[in-house]
This record gives C-alpha cells, structure tokens and sequence, in this order.
C-alpha cells in the first residue's frame, strides 16, 4: 500500500501542482518516503505514476462512466486514488482484488476520503467489470492527449501524422544508451540493438545503474534523436565548442567524447553539477560555466555553438508524460522569447566561418524552425545549411523541407520509414535541430 499511497501523491502533485515526475522521483530531492521503498517498489512506483499520467484522458472518462455524482472538492484525493486504482486495473494487469483493496484502503486513510470508501470500491469494481470495453475505447491517443496539443499538432503537421504522434505516446520507450565505442559489441553484451545510428536500443532494463557498463562509463542514457544534433557539428576534434544550456550534459559528453575542447554552460548551478558527476563518471572533460547564456560574454569567438534551448519539451511526452497535463499553451510564447534571445547571441559568440546547430525536443513550430526563419529573415549573419540524408544514417523521414532535422515520436530510427508504417520496436524523441553558418 506504501507503494500506491505514495504514486498517488506523485500523480496528484503532477495535476494539481505541476510537479514534474522527474522531479518527484529523483532519488535525492523526489518524494521524501521514496527511499524507504526497496528497489522493486520504487520501479512499481515509477511505473504506475507514469502509466496513470500517460493514460490520464482516458482513465478520467472510465471513473467518470461510473461516478454517479462529482466528488466534492474537498475530497479531491480520492479522484487521484480512483486513478491510480484504475490504472492498475486497466493497463497494468495487477490483480483487480488488489488494486480495489488497496485504493480503498488509501481512501479510509485520507481524512476526506473516508466516507468515500463506498464509492471507491463501488467505482473499481465496475470499472473491472467493464475492463475490455474500457481498453477498447476509440482513438486512445487521442484520448489522452490535451486538447490544445492535439489541435497543435494537427495543425502542423496534419491529422494522419498528429494521429500517429499521439498513438506513440501511448507505448513505453526504451532505454537509449549512446556508448563511447563498438555499439554491436555493447548491445551484444547488454542484449539489446545496435540502431543504425550507433544507440544501443533495450527494452525492459530496470535500474540502469546496475547494467554492464555503467560503473565504468561506458555509455550514457540518450534518446536516439537526442544524440543526433551534436552530430549535425561534424568533425568536431581539435575544434573549441560551446555547449550553451548544456546540463545535465549529454550532448557535452558527445562533444567531448569526439575530440573537442568543450565549454559548458548553463543557467542552473544544481543542474550543472548533475553535469559534471555525468563527466566524471564518463572520464571525460570540459570547463564548466553557471551562467545566462542570453547574456554571457566569452573572451574570445567559438569554432563551433551547440544551442540545445530550453523549451516545452513536448516532444519527449513518451518518456515524460506528465508534461501533457502540466504545460500550459501560454508558455510557448515566452519559451519561445527566450530562444530567440540565445540563438542571437549564438550568433555572436561563433567565429564567422563557424557553426551553429540550433536544437529543441519540442514538436511546436514556433519553438523550431519560426524561430530559425526569424533569424535569417531578420538579416543576421548567418546561412541555414541543409542536413543531408547521410549525416543522420539515412533516416530521410526525418529531414524537413528547409533540410532541417525533424524527427517525431511516431518515427522509427530505420532508414525508409514514414510516421505511418508504425514499428514496434520504433520511437524516438520529437527533436528538430537546425545547421547555420557564420558568415
Ligand atoms: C533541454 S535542457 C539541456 C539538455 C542538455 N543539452 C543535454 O543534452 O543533456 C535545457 C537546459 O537549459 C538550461 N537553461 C535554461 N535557460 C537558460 C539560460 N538562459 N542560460 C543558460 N542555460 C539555461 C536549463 O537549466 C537546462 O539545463
């Protein structure tokens, strides 16, 4: 019950409080009774607040087929106990006996809640009753996606693809790892996939910490698109670059691990000491910078400009789905403010001659390419310069007209494949990432 009682708090703290799960489940700052739980607990709790958030649309429309009248608000945790009980029921095949049971016993527990004890049980054993009906509801994607972000995303990119994006919300990604070297002989050695990009792809690995590989730095957890910008720089050795809002640091780690003599930076001193744990553990290095990257003044011009910008991060919704339920529409304007304002002094930090890829893991045009058109259209020195088919394995689905790199959620990291011809083994994050010059 310990378990359950505290995904509960997680889950209410994502939808009431916008508390990130990332946050609520980091092993020092996250939830404060975490630690007590041993490790098979902890992974359920992760599982199950995830699950229910991914599910959120529709799991709120089967307690609400059932509730004969709203909750008072006052009793608003036992709408979050019904979620998570029905949850359990519905997509994570725990026994239905348990969930209720345990849902009930939460309820009892909560001051509020205690005279819905009825209810709660009442609700999950109809919502068991009806289970197969209930996981067979119509467009699930669609379902437990925002409405202001389903119509975002059919408005830019059309409603078959918009479709195929938030169906593969739905799925639980893999584990990405990018390795410093022989990515056959890791994936081999860890049982997973080598992708044609270099990730070793597993599925279903647990504690990270524990895999092969880790203790020795070996590799780094990074989804395959997140890898793919860093790459867009080129031969980098020997080269000076800059790593601008670079915590917690694995585009750094590329930058390093390819030969480059790399500078850091990033607003967030706690994030920046993520950072350099990441790189210590890797054995690689870089000078480290906590500052405004919009306002920061280097002595001297950079080779090279890694921008990957703070954004709404609605591209990453298959490993973090409470960003569906915690954005809000009015933040993309000022996000994307503030990355008009670093690509500027991207601009001015790059020697002429030198490059600069723009990135975001952000599925919003004004996030992406508005504000790389914006640049050029307003005369900066600088020229876009096409992403070739190539330079990102041949994964031709993910190149935009402009030649940006634009890569979606329903896109599976093998060569040929439309956002439509979905593959089990498929995702990746929603990255865009642009390539300009100095001139
Ligand atoms: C998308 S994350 C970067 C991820 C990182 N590049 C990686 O690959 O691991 C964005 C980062 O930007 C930082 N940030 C936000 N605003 C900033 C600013 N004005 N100047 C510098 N860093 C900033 C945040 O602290 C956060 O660490």
């Amino acid at each position: 019950m310990e378990a359950r009682r505290i995904a509960v708090d997680i889950v209410a703290g994502a939808l009431k409080r916008a508390q990130t799960l990332d946050a609520a489940l980091d092993s020092e700052h996250g939830h404060p009774d975490l630690a007590r739980l041993d490790a098979r607990d902890r992974a359920f709790v992760k599982v199950l607040a995830a699950e229910t958030l991914r599910r959120h649309g529709q799991i709120d429309l089967a307690i609400k087929r059932f509730l004969e009248k709203p909750l008072p608000k006052s009793a608003a945790m036992v709408n979050t106990i019904l979620s998570v009980g029905a949850c359990q029921i519905l997509f994570l095949d725990v026994p239905p006996h348990a969930a209720v049971d345990t849902a009930v016993s939460l309820a009892a527990a909560d001051r509020a809640g205690r005279h819905f004890r009825g209810v709660v049980n009442a609700v999950l054993r109809r919502i068991d009753g009806a289970r197969d009906d209930l996981r067979a509801m119509p467009d699930p994607g669609r379902l437990n996606t925002p409405g202001w972000l389903a119509d975002r995303w059919t408005a830019a990119y059309g409603a078959e693809v918009a479709g195929a994006i938030m169906a593969a919300h739905l799925e639980e990604p893999p584990l990405d790892l990018t390795v410093r070297s022989e990515p056959e002989v890791w994936a081999q050695r860890l049982g997973g996939t080598a992708l044609p990009t270099g990730t070793v792809r597993l599925t279903g690995a647990g504690d990270v910490t524990r895999l092969a590989g880790f203790e020795d730095g070996a590799w780094w957890v990074q989804d395959v698109a997140a890898a793919l910008p860093a790459k867009l720089l080129g031969n980098v050795q020997g080269l000076r670059v800059v790593d601008l809002c670079a915590a917690p640091g694995g585009k750094t780690a590329q930058l390093a691990a390819a030969g480059a003599t790399v500078t850091a930076v990033d607003r967030s001193a706690a994030r920046m000491k993520r950072l350099e744990a990441n790189l210590a553990r890797l054995g690689l290095a870089a000078r480290t910078v906590v500052a405004d990257a919009a306002e920061w003044q280097p002595d001297e011009p950079f080779d090279a400009v890694l921008l990957d910008a703070p954004c709404a991060a609605t591209g990453t919704l298959r490993r973090h789905p409470d960003i569906a339920w915690i954005r809000r529409a009015s933040e993309i304007g000022r996000l994307a403010d503030l990355q008009r304002r670093l690509l500027r002094r991207a601009v001015d930090i790059v020697k002429p001659g030198g490059t600069i890829v723009y990135a975001t893991c952000s599925l919003e045009p004004e996030e992406c390419e508005a504000g790389v058109d914006a640049l050029i259209d307003a005369g900066a020195p600088v020229e876009r310069v096409p992403v070739g088919a190539g330079e990102i394995f041949g994964l031709d689905q993910c190149l935009s007209p402009a030649g940006d790199l634009r890569t979606l959620p329903a896109h599976t990291p093998v060569p040929g494949r439309d956002p439509s011809d979905r593959d089990p083994r498929g995702g990746m994050d929603g990255f865009y990432a642009a390539r300009l010059v100095r001139t």
